[in-house]
């Protein structure tokens, strides 16, 4: 029997364009049980997945090893969804390799208005190894996008059936489907059986619309006994920016203090958060190269980012031609 003309009716199909990069979630095992890329990505032929409820628009946009990305092609992404969402499309997702997946999702939070949804996704497992996690990822990402309850959340990472902020969401573990986790807050929502249900809110943060991206943004992680070696390096005309992942609560040793000053003095902005896997850098401790000589010193201290979401807005705002006042409220804020 035909389905009833009322109910059809009621079904809205809605248009979701379908991003391919690249990443785990397109490539295959061959033989030797390597990981290789394919030519063809086999995730891109989906196109008939939640037929009837989904017109599926795919792009092939790249096909690259998450770390071949670059914010070049994140700036890429991020055109292509404003063009998108002013033809009409309901929502976008992006596949991606993993490795470097929250960067980009990140990169899309900071830049894009929150008008439809966008989830980028992944596997940990190529497409044609024993419990794949691709399609599955695919299309529990798809039923994301498509949801009107997920409007206005920011960028999502859906992934294993929980739904993450890009700005907070982290790759914890190599291998296991698991991985991307998000220490301190947890997932926004879980994907149960294809539907999404949210039990947290974000704190929306306004976006900034940027039209080229630039470089010479570094990222360095502190350790017991570091010295000023590498700080001197970067100490050139080229350097346009650099986060540092501290110690504990945010602290560094004192050696290194006499080469950032000099970097300082040069006009080249730090911002400092936390090597810990959970909390925040603050300025609570008051002993050379404690927090507090640090934020006096005029690096600024960002709070709830991981090094490499806090080099992705450092270069957001840079980019945006952020300097001064503007540039460290923008970096120490801690929920945008
Ligand atoms: N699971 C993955 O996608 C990892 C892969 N190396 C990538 O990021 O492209």
């Amino acid at each position: 029997m035909g389905r009833n003309i009322f109910e059809r009716k009621l079904t809205v199909v809605k248009n979701i364009l379908a991003i391919h990069t690249g990443g785990t979630i397109s490539m295959s095992q061959n033989e030797q049980g390597e990981v290789v890329p394919n030519s063809e990505n086999p995730i891109a032929q989906q196109e008939t997945i939640l037929e009837g409820r989904v017109h599926l628009v795919t792009d092939e946009m790249f096909n690259l090893p998450s770390p071949h990305m670059t914010p070049v092609e994140m700036l890429k992404i991020k055109q292509r969804i404003v063009a998108a969402a002013a033809e009409g499309i309901d929502g976008v997702v992006i596949t991606h390799g993993t490795d470097t997946l929250e960067e980009t999702a990140y990169f899309l939070d900071l830049t894009l208005p929150s008008t439809i949804p966008v989830v980028v996704t992944g596997a940990m497992r190529s497409s044609n190894e024993v419990g794949t996690d691709g399609l599955y990822n695919f299309r529990a990402a798809i039923e994301v996008a498509a949801d009107d309850s997920s409007r206005g959340n920011g960028v999502m990472v859906v992934m294993n059936d929980e739904i993450h902020t890009a700005r907070y969401v982290t790759k914890t573990h190599t291998t296991n489907v698991s991985t991307f986790r998000t220490p301190t807050f947890g997932p926004i929502g879980i994907v149960a059986k294809g539907r999404p249900a949210y039990f947290q809110q974000l704190i929306r943060q306004a976006n900034s619309d940027i039209d080229h991206v630039v470089d010479h943004v570094y990222l360095l992680k502190a350790y017991a006994g570091m010295d000023a070696m590498l700080f001197n390096a970067l100490n050139t005309d080229e350097t346009n920016g650099l986060v540092i992942e501290g110690l504990g609560a945010g602290n560094l040793p004192p050696v290194t203090l006499p080469a950032l000053q000099r970097l300082l003095d040069r006009g080249i902005p730090i911002v400092l958060v936390s090597r810990c896997y959970n909390g925040f850098a603050e300025d609570i401790y008051d002993y050379q190269g404690g927090g507090i000589e640090l934020r006096k010193m005029g690096l600024m201290l960002c709070q709830g980012l991981n090094g490499q979401k806090a080099r992705i807005k450092l270069l957001v705002a840079l980019s945006a031609g952020f300097t001064g006042d503007r540039l460290a409220s923008f970096m120490s804020t801690a929920v945008s």
